[in-house]
């Protein structure tokens, strides 16, 4: 089969740029377009010279719709409003969609959902192997600990740029653990303490963020009991993860019927 054609929405951010990087020593995928919004500074410029990889004649434009015309798929770490809007281009070229985006509220997942009856979508929170496994053995902790007795709390940290809290991988494990548990995470989600909160309640799940450097993206579940407390955490040093991750995902979703998937059906994780 040809190599995969993706074009990199969001060129120029963080994640954006380890995507070209990631793209560029694929043997299974080329880069066929980077798009940045309207009024960047990246504009018109070689992405993968932005990207530290040299020439890849691949100039960033503000024009999705002719990019993603020649594209197999397209790879989305941007922000919510950004998304949805690419999810309806991306349905109308009828190609694979990724999207790492974070911080989407239920109307951004709503118009994503819709664009999935068209296109092929694969969503997460976290595309690193390392969290989708942490996610599957999160949810066999929960499941295996009883609720009485283990209160679990999720606790992130990221670097001082980041927008969105709880992070998306923190709400991915907190759905984990709630899944283990039989229960909704909306019900029993307590996302911020302050003041005289009074004690815990019994069985919700708590999240705690931290904000400052360049911290790329610690995580820990902690099931604390009396007397004993479980830790089960990730640490990402390097984007890269993130980037192989939205890579495989994007193979995995090549020539697959349309709809929302997650990356722990990519890893058969789920
Ligand atoms: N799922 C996962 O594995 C991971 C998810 N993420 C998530 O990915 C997202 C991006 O993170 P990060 O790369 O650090 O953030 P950055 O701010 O560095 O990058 C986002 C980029 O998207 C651009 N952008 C915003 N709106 C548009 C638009 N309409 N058209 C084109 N480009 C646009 C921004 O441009 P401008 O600066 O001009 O606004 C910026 O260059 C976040 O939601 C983050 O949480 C991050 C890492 C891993
Ligand atoms: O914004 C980031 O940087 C990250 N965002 C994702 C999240 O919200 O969980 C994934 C990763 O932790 C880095």
């Amino acid at each position: 089969m040809s190599r995969m054609g993706l074009v990199v929405v969001g060129a120029g951010g963080r994640m954006g740029q380890a995507l070209i990087r990631v793209i560029a020593q694929s043997d299974d995928a080329v880069l066929v377009g980077a798009v940045e919004r309207a009024g960047s500074a990246v504009l018109g410029r070689d992405a993968g010279e932005g990207a530290g990889v040299g020439p890849l004649n691949v100039p960033v434009s503000d024009d999705p719709l002719p990019v993603f015309a020649k594209a197999d798929g397209v790879l989305d770490f941007t922000s919510p409003a950004a998304t949805v809007e690419f999810a309806g281009y991306a349905a109308q070229a009828r190609i694979v969609h990724v999207i790492g985006t974070t911080g989407c509220a239920p109307e951004h997942d709503a118009r994503i959902n819709a664009a999935a009856r068209h296109a092929t979508i694969i969503k997460s929170g976290n595309m690193s192997l390392g969290v989708n496994l942490l996610a599957a053995l999160v949810e066999q902790a929960a499941k295996a600990l009883p609720a009485a007795d283990f209160d679990i709390e999720v606790l992130e940290m990221h670097h001082r740029q980041k927008v969105d809290a709880p992070s998306g991988t923190a709400l991915m494990l907190g759905e984990a653990a709630a899944k283990g548990r039989e229960i909704a995470l909306a019900d029993q989600s307590v996302r911020v303490r302050d003041g005289h909160t009074g004690p815990r309640e019994a069985g919700s799940i708590g999240f705690a963020t931290l904000r400052g450097g360049s911290v790329v993206g610690d995580h820990s579940v902690i099931l604390a009991g009396t007397g004993e407390r479980i830790t089960l955490g990730h640490v990402a040093e390097d984007r890269a993860i993130f980037a192989r991750g939205a890579l495989a995902a994007a193979l995995w979703g090549r020539g697959r019927k349309p709809g929302l998937y997650s990356m722990r059906d990519v890893l058969g994780l789920a």
